[in-house]
């Protein structure tokens, strides 16, 4: 599986937010987008999902042109996951997953034995089937965020896009998030995520992509563009980026 962009420029109403973007994402890689609020990393997600349609350039996967894809299809490739919010429908658990299987029921089809069995393998994955009967609502967000992951594992994609799946999670939260990406990734899957922690991109060796000023401004393996230069850049203040005694990498706001 590949997720490729060609000279993509995304925008909304034919107004560019950002162009020239040119990614490769091969299985069971992470790419992670950064940059500064506004910098249009919600928009090229949704563009790579379909949601909106480019203004130049394309998206392939396995070198065929996303638009040309219909919609069970693309299920079978990329599956959405939002960031976690109340549904205030009351779905517990083992529904909201279920959820994800809906493409692969017909018109007027509904779950078989296979699409529960498909949830029960998902919740079991992410060690989360202690929380199938709980209501969605009442869950932590980081408990949702599993959960919505979980989903999307059902549905079956190959690679999973996640709008700022740490944003709004405390740092233990956030932390397991970020752990079962990488897990899901060694295990295969491709896993595209936006985030405003470079930290995020650092923990799973993911590829970088830095957002700014309508471009890329940089684009690589994260211990590599991550830099004092590049951050401080990106954001518009001075931060610091360095290897402690230990070997892992620090991100610290201001010059150190
Ligand atoms: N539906 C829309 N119609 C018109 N402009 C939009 C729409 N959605 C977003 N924009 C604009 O596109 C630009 C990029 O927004 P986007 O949400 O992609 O940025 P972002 O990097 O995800 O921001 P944040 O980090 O704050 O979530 C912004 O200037 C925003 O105002």
């Amino acid at each position: 599986m590949s997720l490729k962009t060609e000279n993509l420029s995304v925008g909304h109403g034919g107004c560019a937010v950002v162009e020239h973007v040119n990614l490769e994402l091969k299985q069971g890689e992470i790419l992670c987008l950064l940059g500064p609020n506004g910098s249009g990393k919600s928009t090229l997600i949704k563009t790579l999902l379909n949601l909106i349609p480019p203004c130049a350039g394309r998206v392939l996967i396995n070198n065929a042109p996303l638009q040309n894809l219909a919609s069970p299809a693309l299920a079978k490739h990329l599956a959405y996951v939002p960031q976690s919010h109340a549904n205030n429908l009351g779905f517990s658990v083992w529904d909201t997953v279920l959820m994800g299987r809906t493409t692969h029921w017909g018109l007027f089809g509904g779950p078989t034995q296979a699409d529960h069995q498909a949830v029960h393998n998902a919740l079991e994955q992410l060690d989360i089937s202690e929380l199938k009967l709980r209501d969605f609502n009442l869950l932590s967000g980081g408990q949702q965020q599993l959960v919505l992951i979980a989903r999307a594992l059902c549905q079956g994609a190959q690679t999973l896009i996640l709008d700022e799946p740490t944003a709004n999670l405390d740092f233990a939260n956030a932390a397991k998030v970020m752990h079962t990406l990488a897990s899901l990734a060694a295990a295969g899957k491709s896993v595209v995520l936006s985030t405003h922690n470079p930290q995020d991109a650092l923990g799973v060796n993911a590829t970088a992509c830095l957002l700014k000023g309508r471009a890329v401004l940089a684009l690589g393996p994260a211990h590599q563009v991550i830099t004092s230069e590049t951050l401080s850049a990106l954001y518009g203040v001075p931060v610091t980026v360095s290897k402690t005694e230990s070997g892992h990498i620090a991100v610290v706001p201001g010059n150190h």
